[in-house]
């Protein structure tokens, strides 16, 4: 579904992202692990042009993002993006942040909309709030949301950017559930993460980014238990001893 060759990318003089080649295929889960810094974010972002790259393709779908004039909203509305920080609109219901942007709920009128919106609401464990102001949630709820709401747009592809990261320990587990429970509906995920036990359980593949990168990837079991590079078991060692 997505295929990168030599993909590279800098912001003025700091190159962040060099000679990047890696896919996802349809239905597998791809996480991006790495040190803070290491360019996962950015490469993330080259999948839905949020950044441009310098150099390289990305192919989405047998298109050449990179050198096709590529409408990009259209293309937004076949990858839901997630963010560490919800991105939601805090003086609305949930219910209107869900149906507000995607092209194919407005044009299917505001009762169908609702209908759609109410089910991947229920996806996320969240039907009962679709009339409660959003400023009245959770991180956690905030972001199952974000997730309904990336999901009202009827995705290809799902890009994760630390969907955890801004939230207190004890509610993490709520939103990886949902992650979770995507992976097994078949979803198409790429998700940068530091969970590493999630990584662990969830992906198909890992991708282990470092100084811009991929040092290794890998299946979680050989990239979890037998890391082949230095850098790989210095990363993962740092993590396990917390
Ligand atoms: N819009 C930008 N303008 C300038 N520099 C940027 C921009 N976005 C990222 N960078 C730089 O690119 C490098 C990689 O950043 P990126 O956010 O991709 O890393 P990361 O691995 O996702 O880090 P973290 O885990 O801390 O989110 C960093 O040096 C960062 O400062």
């Amino acid at each position: 579904m997505v295929r990168i060759e030599g993909l590279r990318k800098s912001f003025g003089d700091n190159v962040v992202l060099r000679d990047i080649d890696f896919e996802v295929m349809a239905g597998q889960v791809v996480t991006i692990i790495g040190a803070s810094g290491s360019g996962k974010s950015t490469l993330l972002r080259c999948i839905n042009l949020l950044e441009t790259p310098d150099a390289g393709h990305v192919w989405f779908h047998g298109s050449d993002l990179a050198a096709e004039r590529v409408d990009v909203n259209r293309l937004r509305e076949k990858i839901g993006m997630v963010f560490q920080g919800f991105n939601l609109f805090n003086n609305m219901n949930v219910l209107d942040n869900c149906t507000l942007a995607p092209v194919t709920l407005k044009k299917a009128g505001k009762a169908e909309a609702e209908r759609v919106a109410l089910g991947h609401l229920e996806t996320v464990g969240l039907a009962d709030f679709a009339r409660a102001d959003v400023n009245t949630l959770s991180g956690g709820q905030k972001q199952r949301v974000a997730i309904a709401r990336a999901l009202c747009m009827n995705p290809d592809l799902m890009l994760f950017d630390e969907p955890t990261s801004a939230l207190d320990p004890e509610i993490v587990g709520e939103v990886l559930e949902v992650m979770r429970d995507l992976a097994a509906r078949g979803m198409t995920m790429v998700v940068v993460t530091h969970e590493m036990a999630f990584a662990k359980e969830v992906s198909d593949q890992v991708v282990f980014m470092d100084q811009g990168v991929i040092a290794e990837q890998g299946t979680p079991a050989k990239l979890f238990s037998a890391p082949e590079q230095p850098r790989t078991r210095e990363f993962l060692s740092r993590y396990l001893e917390g």
